[in-house]
């Protein structure tokens, strides 16, 4: 059995839960306490605050956890990153009021910054030889420069709405972060077992995302023009239709280049085509 620590409630919690159903884990909702077995896959949830999962993790109170990079980060902890989940993205950065000039980095010198990220922050400003004031605060960091509690901020920035709306500029980006499957350092042959076997599931699930199977028709002759047309795929599989002198293709398209080689396709003649979504593709 290996146990799980993801976030009880906050930004990353649905993207958890979610993840682990479409790998075939799921927890049932009625079911939720704050320790919870799955009933299908060898699994225990262990549902914690976002900070400290690292502790967790490094202490061996849970296996493996789902957490932000820069939680992970921040925190110290000798974890393993197991795997970059792509959910969660998010920046850390330095932000001043709007009106002031921004010559560089130098400006930080004798400044105050609020953030609850000090650890990264002082080692960025160490490595960068600034002199600064770090404060320390547990959240609504952008209001502190208008409140005169801080010079500047040092905070979580994702579409910069937060900042525009205090009064804000991001001026220096330092950490780029996103939810990390994080592992103990020392798991046992069994346990080290039941992960590969979760991340081969959410690979499969990663895999698929933003690809689209395609069926469609076409003449016979056409078909060698389709291959042309469909390069650096898998081949795709050709079927002949009950119609004479026609074939079925089904081939996976990356959804960015679904329109581009759709249109091409029906320029030498594909008919019928169906666009399905994909679940899973397992390698
Ligand atoms: N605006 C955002 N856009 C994208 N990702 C974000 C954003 N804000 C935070 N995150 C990511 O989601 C994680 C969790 O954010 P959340 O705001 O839920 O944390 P929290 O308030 O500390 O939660 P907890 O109650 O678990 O301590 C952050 O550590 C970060 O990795
Ligand atoms: O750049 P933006 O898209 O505006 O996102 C950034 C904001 O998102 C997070 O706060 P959240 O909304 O989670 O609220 P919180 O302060 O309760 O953590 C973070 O602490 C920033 O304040
Ligand atoms: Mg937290």
């Amino acid at each position: 059995m290996l146990r799980i620590a993801i976030q009880a409630k906050g930004r990353l919690n649905e993207e958890s839960v979610e993840l682990l159903a479409e790998a075939g884990v799921s927890i049932e909702e009625s079911k939720r306490k704050l320790l919870t077995r799955c009933d299908d896959f060898p699994l225990e949830v262990l549902y914690l605050r976002d900070d400290d999962i690292p502790q967790a993790v490094s202490m061996g109170v849970a296996d493996v956890g789902i957490v932000g990079l820069n939680e992970v980060e921040e925190k110290g902890f000798d974890v393993k990153i197991a795997h970059k989940l792509g959910f969660g993205k998010c920046r850390i950065s330095l932000a001043i009021p709007k009106a002031d000039a921004y010559d560089g980095i130098g400006y930080f010198n004798g400044k105050r910054v609020a953030t609850s990220y000090p650890v990264i922050l002082s080692r960025f400003f160490k490595g960068n030889g600034i002199n600064a004031e770090i404060h320390e605060i547990a959240g609504s960091v952008e209001i502190a420069p208008s409140v005169g509690m801080a010079d500047a901020i040092f905070d979580i920035v994702s579409s910069g709405g937060t900042l525009v709306t205090n009064g804000l500029k991001e001026v220096e980006k330092v950490l780029f972060s996103e939810a990390v499957m994080i592992s103990n350092q020392s798991l046992s042959e069994e346990k080290r077992q039941i992960l590969s076997q979760l991340l081969f599931r959410i690979e499969s699930v990663e895999r698929s995302r933003g690809m689209k199977y395609v069926l469609l028709n076409l003449p016979h002759e056409k078909i060698d023009e389709a291959i042309r047309i469909l390069p650096g795929m898998k081949s795709p599989t050709i079927l002949p239709l009950a119609q004479e002198g026609w074939s079925s293709i089904h081939v996976v398209i990356n959804e960015r280049e679904l329109w581009s080689k759709i249109e091409q396709l029906k320029t030498i003649g594909a008919e019928d085509i169906l666009v399905l979504s994909l679940e899973k593709m397992i390698l």
